[in-house]
């Protein structure tokens, strides 16, 4: 499929359409077998160069929706559409030309990253998997530089890296294909403040120097809140707040997005060397 880089009829980059999701749920061989809806209509879609959270307690069905985005899974009812295209599983080859538009920044670095490979080799791969032509050497030392690694670690493991490191190479590892949409997975989790801080900056950044939209997967609002113009909440299967996101700070609109503000603050108040919470 050529890579056309036309928008969706809505002007989107990405747009997920009534989504629907059931699971089977396990039980006895001779039971009719129970279905749990895990996604429920969801809707929404995604500018160019925006940054958007997507939030919600655990099993409201993040990583159920963001499998159906990377086009992993199907769905029972409803599209994810890019660039006027239908996603849904599909040989490598011809998903191609969508892993080089939207890019994904796992939950879990150091578990993504081949023990094997050095930084260099991690970050050129995506470049050989998705055959894009292009001087290597060159792409590889940019995104390295756009998240603040110096040339000193293309020769290192990822058994030689701190986990904000091997989370900026995975980030390199999504950066180097000149993505137009970055769909991240916690990418703060498990980090210390600090490092959080820092790896917020390089998203930023990305944003602003190279345009790169983000869809910022989180549990927690503290997170979204520091980065994200828009955040979506997801709450068992489907999307209660769509909104700006000091407006939704401002006026939550629903009990569970309070409860999750709360959190957030909660988070926030416990921690040491804590940064005002910009919302609250
Ligand atoms: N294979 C499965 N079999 C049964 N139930 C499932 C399966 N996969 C997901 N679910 C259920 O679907 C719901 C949504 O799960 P999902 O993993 O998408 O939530 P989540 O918001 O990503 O949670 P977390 O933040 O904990 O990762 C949950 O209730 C979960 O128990």
């Amino acid at each position: 499929m050529p890579h056309l880089g036309r928008l969706n009829d809505d002007g989107s980059l990405l747009k997920v359409e009534a989504l629907e999701k059931h699971v089977t749920l396990p039980g006895p061989f001779w039971a009719k077998k129970a279905r749990r809806r895990t996604l429920d209509s969801v809707s929404f879609s995604i500018f160019q160069g925006e940054l958007i959270g997507l939030a919600g307690v655990s099993g409201a069905g993040k990583t159920t929706l963001l499998n159906l985005m990377l086009g992993l899974d199907r769905a029972d009812a409803g599209h994810v559409i890019c660039e006027g295209q239908l996603i849904r599983p599909g040989s490598a080859r011809a998903l191609r030309w969508y892993r080089r538009a939207v890019q994904y920044i796992p939950q879990d670095p150091a578990s993504s990253l081949d023990p094997r490979m050095t930084v260099k080799a991690l970050i050129r791969e995506p470049l050989k998997r998705l055959k894009i032509k292009a001087d290597h050497a060159a792409r590889i030392d940019e995104a390295l530089e756009q998240v603040g690694l110096s040339p000193e670690f293309l020769s290192r493991r990822p058994d030689e890296l701190s986990g904000g490191q091997a989370q900026r190479v995975a980030i390199a590892r999504a950066i180097v294909v000149r993505p137009k949409l970055l769909l991240a997975d916690e990418p703060l989790s498990g980090l210390d403040l600090p490092m959080q801080a820092h790896i917020t900056d390089v998203l930023k950044r990305l944003n602003h120097e190279a345009g790169i939209g983000l869809l910022l997967i989180s549990h927690d609002l503290s997170v979204v809140c520091r980065l994200c113009q828009r955040t979506i909440i997801l709450d068992r299967g489907a999307i209660i707040e769509d909104r700006p996101t000091p407006e939704l700070f401002d006026a939550p609109g629903h009990e569970r997005t309070i409860a999750l503000i709360d959190a957030a603050a909660g988070h926030r108040s416990s921690a040491v060397n804590a940064q005002p919470f910009p919302f609250t």
